[in-house]
């Protein structure tokens, strides 16, 4: 497996599970138990995000993490991944606002269909993806989180998580909003959507945004913990399972993926959503004084 050491703080850490040489040693002689925990230790490949200062998506980083994700989905020797931030402010800010501000059609046209091949993939993984919430995630920043199988959130009140779209005067995709409301139902999303809410752990887990919320120094163990019980349903019946539950709403993308494009084109290059979203950045800095 790849260690891809980050450069200049953008890049990803993956590292396979277990001793030095990714595997532990098998253990023949203790009981199921023991050898159980050797056979999903090495299967799971922790994926860290580290795009610095608050992992937003830049073309660049969305084009790294496509690739890592292709090279994870095809070495046979992981059936999951567990996902979390190695930037201490943020699990991710979402869509890098420099990407979608001031720039051309062109540009707009090639930075949406990489996010929309990133949701894709994530979607439709075959593995096991959890996400290890260890900061705060708005809007785009939700797209890890709500594309996987299993969410954790940790347990701080700077731990904000949601689609905030319509509060930086934009709406969020129809891809954003349909994993939200397959996992916290049409109401909610309807209500979180609308005001662009960004929900604290304890509301997180009460509207079912997130499965659990732990101490922040407890996310990563927790999920290696929940990672356990999830590998040891068998692949293909729990492939088969999630595609069958996930692909109708892929579909949607597949099937109108260029008119998405366009209606995102148009939508953004707009002068009032341009401006909306250049005091949306400028305020961003001025809070930071
Ligand atoms: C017909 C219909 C068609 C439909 C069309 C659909 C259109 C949909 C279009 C777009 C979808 C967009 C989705 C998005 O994801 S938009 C981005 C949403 N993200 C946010 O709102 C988060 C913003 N960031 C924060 O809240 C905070 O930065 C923080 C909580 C993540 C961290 O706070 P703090 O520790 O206080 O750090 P700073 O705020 O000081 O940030 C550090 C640094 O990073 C810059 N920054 C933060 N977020 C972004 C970002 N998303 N993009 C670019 N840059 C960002 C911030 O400005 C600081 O920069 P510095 O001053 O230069 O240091």
């Amino acid at each position: 497996m790849p260690h891809l050491p980050p450069a200049q703080g953008l890049g990803f850490r993956m590292r396979p599970s277990g001793g030095k040489s990714g595997r532990p040693a098998a253990r023949s002689v203790h009981g199921v138990s023991e050898v159980s925990a050797s056979w999903w230790w090495w299967s799971q490949a922790p994926l860290q995000l580290k795009n610095l200062p608050v992992n937003s998506f830049s073309l660049e980083f969305l084009t790294e993490l496509i690739i890592n994700l292709e090279k994870l989905e095809n070495d046979k020797t992981f059936r999951g991944i567990i996902i979390t931030s190695d930037c201490p402010k943020a699990f991710s800010a979402g869509v890098d606002l420099r990407e979608i501000c001031g720039k051309n059609p062109a540009h707009y046209t090639e930075y949406w269909k990489v996010l929309q091949d990133l949701w894709l993939r994530l979607y439709l993984s075959n593995l096991v993806l959890i996400s290890a919430i260890n900061g705060p995630c708005a809007a785009g920043g939700c797209l890890i989180p709500l594309t996987s199988d299993y969410r954790i959130l940790a347990d701080n009140p700077k731990c904000l998580i949601g689609l905030n779209e319509t509060r930086l005067g934009i709406s969020a995709p129809f891809w954003f909003k349909d994993p939200l409301v397959n996992i916290i139902g049409h109401r909610a999303s309807e209500h979180a959507l609308q005001l662009g809410l960004l929900f604290p752990p304890a509301e997180a887990l009460q509207v079912g945004i997130v499965d659990k919320v732990v101490p922040k120094d407890q996310v990563q163990s927790t999920a290696l913990s929940v990672m356990t019980q999830w590998l040891a349903i068998p692949d293909h019946a729990r492939q088969l399972t999630k595609n069958m539950i996930r692909k109708p709403t892929a579909d949607l993308l597949v099937k109108h993926r260029d008119t998405d494009i366009q209606n995102f084109v148009s939508f953004i290059s707009r002068d009032s959503i341009q401006k909306s979203l250049q005091m949306y950045l400028a305020k961003l800095k001025q809070n930071k004084d």
